[in-house]
């Protein structure tokens, strides 16, 4: 996708993420584009290029839904990171035919591209809007657990952070599942071939020619700066780069990475898909709900859909790909008799392989919501209002950091939180984050209609030690923030205002907890006859299906999931087409 030429965008309110939404809808074709871009005023320079990238796209896929074809050689279900990731690879087999099937829409609404916006997509059309039940662990508060539901998935309503896993994350993979190919050596290479890396050159870390622009966030917000140089005054490492080297284990804070390009979001679609859009081998189906898989024996033969009301077959000759996500993707295998014999039961369905771990092992990130401080003056946030954070060991022993701070230019404050200390809407946040959970949780069907959503039981903060290691970020949180470097950018500490031990803590952590959205686990893979799917994604027992997306993690990454999910989509092709 072409970057803004011209600096009128910057004001332009959606204007041209509007046009886009017309011309590849079909309701404007690549003249009437045109026209309108000259008609505002706008130079036509760059403009062209897009044009004609979005009316090949249009063309071709109008052309290619007009009537679905009965079958494909991989139907694969969701447009998200991972998948997005997969199809731009796959597609260069060109005598290989794809059908990408997504419940959501395209992806061209003025708050998906604008990352400053990024959460004002949250409880729409572009969310598939589930919240996990109440449980102790949070004081019986249900948590939301918002997850995209549009092209591009996740990547497109997301923070646009760039975090990718620490060795000891892949490390353990490549342990569990017996295959290198997910130790982090391998990961490496992997994210060099990916990343057209807008920071200092790093060779071995970083990669410079890849389809994924990600930057050091770009004129940071002061407060982010400051932060920094609190973090240095009380003695933790202030890194070059929150990527590379700090992956190995290493402590420490710095400015994000964020997948933002001249002010628009550059998610995996338009990273990989969208370059793949106008091939006559590339179908997306949009709005279209991958309902069961449909199956002969213990052979997934194709897909169930429904489609403007309409149900029907889509069959694949080669393999179904399921990247639905931490939570659909369980969902679809449970509705298709994938699951535990006794559980399928209760809802009428026949288990056609009794998966005992289907749904389980889930596992998600919590963000306590939060530590927030009132401005002497209030300035806007900028990028995705998150700019600066850091990795922490809460012990000493750990390998690997448990503990990330995320700064975030808002009050960001949880349900009780937000209503105890009514912060004010200048307030700014230093959020401590449980980046590697013990509590476990599960999904569960709701009943055996796809269009239910299932439950989500997450048991947040079951286990003792992750409200410890929240605990603790909080006090560095309280210490950042209420040290000497910051003091321009605070008039008083609103949250929680004071220094809090024993049970007041430990009710701070459970009434402030909320998640990252970073649903993961459910489709555990594993070398064991247990675990969902192999070290090929295959999932054990059935033939003809494999899973790539964020429920394949044996144990959710100590990161942000995007990049990581974005990796397993890159190994999905690597292990579909080695060559490519
Ligand atoms: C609000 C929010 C903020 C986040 N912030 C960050 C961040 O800043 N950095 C980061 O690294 N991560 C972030 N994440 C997490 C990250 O985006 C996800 O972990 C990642 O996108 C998951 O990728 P995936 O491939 O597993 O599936 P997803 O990206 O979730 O995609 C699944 C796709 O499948 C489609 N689908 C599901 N079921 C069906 C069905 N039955 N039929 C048809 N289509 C279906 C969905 O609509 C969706 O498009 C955030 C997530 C959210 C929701």
């Amino acid at each position: 996708m072409e970057s803004r030429t011209d600096n009128r965008f910057e004001q332009d309110d959606g204007w041209l993420e509007r046009l886009e939404r017309a011309l590849i809808s079909g309701r404007l074709n690549r003249r009437g584009f045109m026209r309108a871009v000259t008609a505002a005023g706008f130079g036509a320079s760059g403009l062209t290029a897009l044009a004609d990238q979005l009316e090949a796209i249009r063309a071709n896929q109008v052309e290619r839904t007009k009537q679905l074809l009965p079958a494909y050689d991989y139907v694969i279900v969701g447009t998200g990171t991972a998948a997005c990731a997969l199809v731009g690879r796959l597609a260069a087999r060109r005598n290989a035919t794809i059908l990408i099937i997504e419940a959501g829409d395209w992806d061209t609404a003025p708050s998906v591209m604008d990352p400053t916006a990024w959460f004002t997509n949250l409880g729409t059309e572009r969310d598939w809007g589930d919240v996990a039940i109440p449980s102790s662990g949070t004081n019986h508060r249900a948590i939301p657990e918002h997850m995209g539901r549009v092209v591009g998935g996740g990547s497109s309503i997301n923070a646009t952070i760039w975090a990718r896993p620490f060795k000891q994350d892949l490390e353990h993979w490549a342990t569990v599942s017996g295959d290198r190919s997910w130790g982090y050596e391998a990961g490496l290479e992997i994210y060099r071939r990916m990343e057209n890396w807008q920071g200092t050159p790093d060779a071995r870390y970083r990669g410079k020619n890849g389809p994924v622009w990600c930057q050091p966030a770009n004129n940071p917000h002061p407060l982010a700066t400051t932060l920094l140089a609190a973090c240095t005054s009380l003695g933790y490492p202030v890194l070059d780069d929150l990527n590379g080297r700090r992956e190995e284990g290493h402590i420490g804070f710095a400015l994000m990475n964020q997948i933002i390009r001249d002010g628009r979001r550059q998610s995996m679609a338009r990273s990989y898909l969208y370059p793949v859009l106008s091939k006559p081998n590339v179908t997306v189906a949009v709005q279209t709900h991958a309902d069961r898989l449909v199956l002969s024996g213990t052979r997934v033969t194709g897909v169930q859909i429904s489609r403007g009301g309409v149900s029907s077959v889509i069959s694949a000759n080669s393999e179904v790909i399921l990247c639905a996500g931490g939570i659909n993707t369980p969902k679809l295998l449970m509705l298709s008799g994938i699951g535990d014999a006794a559980q399928l039961r209760q809802h009428g369905i026949r288990a056609v392989v009794d998966a005992k771990e289907v749904g389980q092992n889930f596992q998600d990130h919590l963000l306590h919501g939060g530590c927030i401080w009132e401005p002497k003056e209030h300035l806007p946030h900028r990028n995705s209002a998150a700019n600066a954070s850091g990795f922490l060991k809460s012990q000493a022993r750990l390998e690997a950091p448990d503990v990330n701070l995320v700064q975030i230019e808002l009050p960001y404050a949880s349900d009780v939180i937000g209503k105890q200390y009514a912060p004010p809407n200048t307030s700014w946040a230093l959020c401590a984050g449980l980046v590697a959970p013990k509590s476990k949780g599960e999904i569960r069907l709701r009943s055996a209609d796809p269009k239910d959503r299932p439950v989500v039981d997450a048991r947040f903060l079951s286990h003792p030690d992750d409200v410890k290691a929240l605990a603790f970020g909080i006090e560095v949180a309280r210490d950042l923030g209420n040290s000497p470097a910051m003091k321009d950018f605070v008039k008083r500490e609103v949250v929680p205002g004071k220094k809090l031990t024993g049970q007041a803590m430990e009710d701070f952590v459970r009434n402030g907890a909320t998640t990252y959205f970073h649903q993961s686990g459910t489709c555990r893979m594993g070398s064991d006859a247990a675990a969902v799917v192999d070290a090929k994604l295959r999932v054990n027992g059935i033939q003809g299906l494999r899973i790539a997306d964020s429920s394949i993690m044996p144990q959710i990454a100590s990161v942000a999931t995007m990049a990581t999910c974005a990796l397993i989509g890159e190994r999905m092709a690597d292990i579909l087409s080695p060559a490519v």
